[in-house]
């Protein structure tokens, strides 16, 4: 499976993303900057974390802007994989690939350390390799993690069990904890925590590579050529 890891000025996770892919999942990944126009040759799309255009506006919300997302939402058209960690998730609800939006921490800081998950949908092609209710834990990083969404749109999200992962507590005045949610169709997940840095015991965790070998299962999956 061949990974597009996209990097924004002022990305800061690209390189942890490529290392989760290339040096624990051992599957092919490619650094594509933003001007990139063409995605076509990737299976899976992953838009890492950091501070691309030095959050001005918002977090993301010049990043959206860039040419390379029209190929992220063409990839998103096509069904395949798209994986937005942190900005990335930010980047994600402000190209419309994703509802809510991302709000300044409760605290008004920015927070940095391990947080408890509850793995609240295992039936999705970011989570198969979990179990529905685990408990997991996965750095966060970021001062606007705080996700917010109307009435209306949490109904729906939750009767379509869009809710992927939720905070083990109120760490940063996200609606209901969430920590992670999908779009309808199943195939664009959002998270504010980082699985690409809690892919190995030797940094402190492995719970977050089970998702990308859950991504990768899928994909093998669908991809099952009979001789
Ligand atoms: N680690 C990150 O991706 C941080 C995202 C964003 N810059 C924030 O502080 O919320």
């Amino acid at each position: 499976m061949k990974f597009a890891v996209i990097v924004f000025p002022g990305s800061n996770c690209d390189l942890d993303m490529y290392h989760a892919i290339k040096d624990e999942l051992g599957e092919e990944v490619d650094y594509v900057w933003h001007d990139s126009t063409d995605l076509s040759k990737y299976d899976g799309i992953l838009v890492p974390g950091g501070f691309s255009y030095g959050d001005y506006l918002r977090c993301g919300a010049i990043a959206q802007t860039s040419a390379i997302m029209a190929e992220v939402k063409k990839a998103a058209e096509a069904g395949k994989p798209v994986l937005g960690v942190c900005n990335g998730f930010q980047i994600l609800t402000e190209a419309g690939l994703l509802p809510g939006v991302l709000l300044r921490n409760k605290n008004l800081k920015f927070m940095c350390h391990t947080v408890g998950l509850k793995v609240e949908n295992a039936d999705t092609i970011f989570t198969n390799q979990y179990t529905a209710g685990q408990k997991i834990r996965i750095p966060i990083a970021h001062g606007e993690g705080n996700y917010y969404c109307d009435d209306e749109t949490y109904e729906k999200m939750k009767a379509n069990n869009q809710i992927v992962f939720t905070y083990e507590g109120d760490f940063n005045g996200s609606r209901n904890n969430i920590a992670g949610i999908i779009n309808e169709r199943g195939n664009v997940l959002g998270m504010m925590p980082h699985p690409e840095r809690a892919v190995s015991d030797l940094i402190g965790g492995s719970d977050g590579l089970l998702l990308f070998k859950s991504i990768v299962k899928q994909w093998r999956e669908s991809h099952v050529t009979h001789a």
